[in-house]
């Protein structure tokens, strides 16, 4: 069974690596929207994989590190692409939980999700 949890943070960027003249090597924010899933078995007198709280708890401090931060000054962030961000999210993330996924959506439209791989 897989489960998930859902967390909203503010943050600014820009992207370095873009071709001249694209919008995004401009410095601008997005309203972040990450989703952390975790799969496991379902414990049958718990009658749950694993708290949501838990899953809540594990991300607070990931969450510190971003929100209303300048995401190109974050170690690891210095090309900021959802991509980036996902896979960062993960690595601090996978020796706490047993991670499944980890998707990062930028706008209501846009967004990538990372297994692992
Ligand atoms: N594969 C990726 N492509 C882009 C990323 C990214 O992280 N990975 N990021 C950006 C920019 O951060 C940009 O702010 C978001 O892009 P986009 O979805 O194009 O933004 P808009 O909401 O402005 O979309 P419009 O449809 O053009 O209004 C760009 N690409
Ligand atoms: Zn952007």
């Amino acid at each position: 069974m897989e489960i998930f949890r859902e967390f909203t943070f503010e943050a600014a960027h820009r992207l370095p690596n873009v071709p001249e003249g694209h919008k995004c090597a401009r410095l601008h924010g997005h309203s972040y929207r990450v989703a952390v899933h975790v799969s496991g078995d379902v414990d049958p007198q718990a009658g749950w994989v694993m708290d949501f709280g838990d899953l809540k708890r594990a991300f607070e401090p990931v969450r510190d590190q971003l929100d209303h931060h300048y995401l190109n000054e974050v170690p690891g962030l210095e090309n900021p692409t959802s991509e980036t961000l996902a896979r960062w999210i993960w690595d601090r993330l996978a020796d706490r939980l047993p991670l499944s996924a980890v998707s990062v959506r930028e706008t209501c439209t846009s967004g990538c999700v990372y297994r692992g791989d």
